[in-house]
């Protein structure tokens, strides 16, 4: 996809993003190198982390991928040691690294809320800590970026630990906001709409069928594209963004807000049968 940024929009920045190796995490690493960035991608499995690194630089941008559990705090403390020994200084964070699955509630056991919980919001906080404690050590600024989901505010039945741990992503962006803002350290978050992703897809898409409800349910009818989401947080880590701190993005097509008008049904027909249902009941 093209675009109109400057090429070297993010030129002397190290960026990390957490779970960068697939999907979401890889598009932005590739964007973000392409613009001039150093990029750190961490993950557990070392394979998707050294497949990125390979396109990144392949493209001519820099890269190095580190294997990091973030739900370890220990592992996270090293992974920032060893990608500041790499690639000097990190300037910008993108939490991203997530864990879902599609499940009843009421049969969800201890280990696989934790597995979700400890992830999304245990990882994030242990990357924005670790990030944060070093800007204000430097005095430095610094971006964080955090990638929620649209049902972090309405919540959604069978994927409530990814919808508490994302509600609170939310909760932390915007209380750092105003904590670190004085010491220009923004963060901010993006709520992405359905983009198919194998990680997403695999957990969260039982069928075929259900993929086209899904995508009918996009007032725009279609799914977004992960190079679409990379060009946001692009511009939501340069400075170009320098005034926006605490906010949440939604990037979704319309989806969010057209699930919850209670008409916005009517969408899903062929308009002119809807104009015609309307008139019938236009009084006399
Ligand atoms: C168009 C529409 C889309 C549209 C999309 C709309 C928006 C979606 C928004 C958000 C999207 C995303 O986050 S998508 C991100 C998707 N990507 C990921 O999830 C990547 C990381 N995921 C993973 O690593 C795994 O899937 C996960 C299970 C979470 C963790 O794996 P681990 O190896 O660490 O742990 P495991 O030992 O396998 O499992 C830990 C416990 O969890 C339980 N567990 C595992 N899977 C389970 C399941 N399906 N149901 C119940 N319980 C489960 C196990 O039984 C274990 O509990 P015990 O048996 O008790 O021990
Ligand atoms: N795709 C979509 O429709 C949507 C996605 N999102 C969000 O976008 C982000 C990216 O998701 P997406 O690209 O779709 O899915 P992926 O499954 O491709 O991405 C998740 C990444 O996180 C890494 N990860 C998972 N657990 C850990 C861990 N404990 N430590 C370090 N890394 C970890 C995974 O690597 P590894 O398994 O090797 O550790 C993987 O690279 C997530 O925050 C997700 O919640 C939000 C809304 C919609």
């Amino acid at each position: 996809m093209s675009d109109s940024f400057a090429p070297d929009l993010l030129a002397d920045q190290h960026i990390v993003v957490t779970g960068g190796g697939t999907g979401l995490g890889r598009a932005m690493a590739l964007r973000f190198a392409d613009l001039g960035a150093a990029v750190t991608i961490n993950g557990r499995r070392p394979d998707p982390l050294a497949e990125t690194v390979r396109d990144i630089e392949a493209a001519g941008g820099a890269a190095e991928g580190i294997q990091c559990n973030v739900r370890d705090y220990e592992a996270v403390q090293a992974f920032f040691e060893e990608a500041e020994d790499r690639q000097g200084p990190v300037t910008r964070l993108v939490n991203n690294a997530a864990a879902n699955f599609l499940a009843p509630t009421e049969d969800i056991s201890p280990n696989g809320f934790d597995a979700i919980v400890q992830t999304n919001l245990y990882g994030s906080f242990y990357c924005t800590q670790a990030c944060g404690q070093r800007w204000l050590e430097r005095d430095a600024e610094g971006v964080v970026l955090s990638i929620a989901t649209t049902y972090a505010e309405t919540g959604s039945a069978y994927v409530v630990p990814s919808a508490m741990s994302k509600a609170g992503i939310v909760a932390m962006t915007r209380s750092l906001a105003a904590e670190w803002g004085s010491e220009g350290i923004r963060l901010n978050a993006v709520a992405p709409g359905p983009f198919p992703t194998e990680g997403a897809w695999d957990r969260l898409v039982p069928d075929d069928d259900l993929e086209q409800k899904m995508r009918e349910r996009v007032p725009v009818r279609r799914f977004g594209e992960p190079e679409e989401l990379a060009t946001l947080a692009s511009f939501l880590l340069s400075d170009l963004s320098a005034f926006m701190n605490g906010e949440v993005v939604t990037f979704d097509g319309g989806e969010a807000l057209a699930a919850g008008g209670q008409f916005n049904t009517f969408t899903r027909m062929p308009r002119r049968q809807v104009k015609a249902l309307m008139e019938q009941m236009r009084p006399e």
